[in-house]
């Protein structure tokens, strides 16, 4: 469910690629309108242990005041330190007890574990809701190339990342169970915040923090982040600046993104570059479909490869390692190029065949995803479910991919789509294992699995044997969906080219406008190796 829709009027240029490179938000009370709830089920918890507690000389047991108590004892901090502190602020100390100890047990662990059962019910009745803005920023963060990771005390964040729809927008997840599984003190420290920008790859100062929590902004100063800001949900503004707050927003709509982002120059005079770069190395080619190799068209059905670029993707084929990774399904994908001398990976890298381009190792390659295949029951209710609830919707075309279900919208009137949001929203929900994702007029379901076309190119290269300093892996693609494997050769120092007729924030190195254009690179670099 999501808070109302972004407006993003008069955002405030915040983040720019210049100085950050990755960004970290907590969950509860800056993703989620979660905060709300772990307030009342705070509150539900101590009231009752309170009220039946018997009265002893040195205790207070008043009511838990969810505005001071919460924010004093509990709000961004582990669980079991919140059950703690606030008891103590009581008068009451209760024993530690063991993290199993059921929920009626008098201990921290059985007090913390009542706590966690009243906020399932509560979100079991309620739902997650979104803030919109928050959405929207961390879209447009990625589509800039900024990492992104969630960082929060909660235990209970997979199951809230999943019921929101959120978990395919994170590049690491920092959550209660794995902080304690490795040892790391909760926020007001600053460890789990280190621990993520370090698992991002990032040092602390190249990177922001997004906290509502006074708690969660004290461990982001004091980690020495390069920018810390507060997200003031209800009046707390001039806490969160006393406690290292940077800057204090209201919403997040209010962020904007630097367009400082250089501006990628057009390929094509940029040859020169690419060949001194190729000195001594061999390209490997990484190519996407749809956008890439033929323009965008009404109907994925009529999106055909013209007879030129299919003889450019043929002499590059023989010359050099070339595969082409798209989001559609495999079979479609290696019938619409029609060549079998170049690798095919399908539904965004969960499928992958071709030939290995050292035969004497093995003639082919083949790869399905295993927890790819774990999901296919849930794709296939997935795609039944939503063409019978979409067949009165105009336009609507419910395409079934072997690890995906693409439901496309480019023919579908603007008052139809909150009818087809709502209905992938559901379907997601109500199925185990599938996660939401996006593309140019598209919605799509996927197995929900840390796989995307950023890892199948990692595969690819380490399977293809390309890992040396020999290679210089390209990659070419227009869609978010290839953000990700532009991300991957920023780390590996390959060269990332977005296709796109204006610029646009995109982790590519390099831009090309339109798909005669990474025709013309084709046939030059199938030039070039043939002069070496
Ligand atoms: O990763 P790609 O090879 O770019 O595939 C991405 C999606 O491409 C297709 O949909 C897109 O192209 C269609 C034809 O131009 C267009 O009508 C649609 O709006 C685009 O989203 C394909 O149908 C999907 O399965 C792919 O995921």
């Amino acid at each position: 469910m999501t808070d109302g829709q972004p407006a993003m009027t008069n955002a405030r240029p915040v983040f720019s690629r210049d100085r950050l490179d990755a960004v970290l938000f907590d969950l509860d009370g800056v993703l989620t309108r979660t905060a709300e709830i772990h307030a009342e089920a705070w509150k539900r918890l101590f009231d009752d242990y309170l009220s039946e507690r018997p009265a002893t000389a040195g205790e207070d047991h008043s009511r838990f005041d969810d505005d001071h108590d919460y924010r004093r004892y509990v709000d961004g901090r582990p669980r079991l330190k919140g059950v703690k502190h606030f008891l103590l602020a009581r008068g009451i100390d209760l024993p530690e007890g063991e993290p199993d100890d059921p929920p009626e047990h008098e201990t921290l662990h059985g007090l913390g574990n009542r706590k966690n059962a009243l906020f399932r019910e509560l979100i079991e009745q309620r739902g997650i809701h979104v803030y919109a803005c928050a959405v929207d920023l961390l879209r447009r963060l990625r589509r800039a190339g900024f990492r992104t990771a969630v960082v929060t005390a909660s235990k209970n964040c997979e199951l809230i990342l999943q019921q929101a729809g959120l978990n395919g927008l994170f590049d690491e997840h920092l959550d209660g169970v794995e902080a304690e599984a490795l040892e790391l003190a909760g926020k007001p420290d600053p460890d789990t915040f280190v621990e993520a920008a370090q698992q991002l790859g990032c040092e602390p100062k190249r990177a922001a923090v997004l906290e509502d929590a006074t708690a969660g902004v004290m461990a982001a100063s004091r980690g020495h982040f390069g920018l810390v800001i507060g997200i003031d949900r209800d009046g707390q503004r001039e806490s969160l600046l006393s406690k290292g707050a940077d800057l204090v927003f209201d919403d997040l709509c209010q962020i904007g993104i630097e367009s400082t982002h250089r501006e990628m120059p057009p390929l094509l005079e940029e040859m020169a570059l690419i060949s001194d770069r190729l000195a001594d190395k061999q390209p490997a080619l990484f190519l996407d479909y749809d956008g890439t190799l033929t323009p965008i068209v009404e109907r994925p059905a009529d999106a055909q490869l013209s007879h030129s670029m299919r003889r450019a993707l043929r002499d590059a084929a023989e010359q050099m390692p070339l595969a082409v990774i798209s989001g559609r399904d495999l079979d479609d994908i290696s019938a619409l190029v029609g060549l079998d001398n170049l690798i095919y990976a399908g539904s965004h890298g969960f499928d992958i065949r071709g030939p290995d381009p050292r035969p004497d190792l093995r003639p082919d390659l083949r790869m399905e995803l295993p927890e790819g295949i774990d999901a296919l029951d849930a794709l296939q209710q997935a795609a039944a479910t939503l063409e019978a609830r979409l067949a009165d919707v105009a336009g609507v075309r419910v395409e079934r991919k072997r690890f995906a279900v693409a439901i496309h919208v480019r023919q579908v009137a603007d008052r139809d789509l909150p009818r087809v949001r709502e209905a992938v929203d559901q379907t997601q929900r109500s199925l185990d294992g599938l996660r939401q994702t996006g593309g140019k007029r598209l919605f799509e379901l996927r197995p929900d699995v840390d796989w995307d076309k950023g890892q199948a190119l990692r595969w690819l290269l380490s399977e293809l044997g390309l890992e040396g300093p020999d290679v210089l892996p390209l990659y070419l693609g227009d869609d978010d969906t290839d953000e990700d494997a532009f991300r991957v050769l920023r780390q590996l120092g390959g060269i990332s080219i977005l296709v796109a007729e204006a610029a646009r924030p995109s982790a590519a190195d390099y831009r090309l406008r339109a798909p005669d254009d990474v025709e013309a690179l084709l046939i030059y670099l199938t030039g070039l190796e043939r002069d070496a």
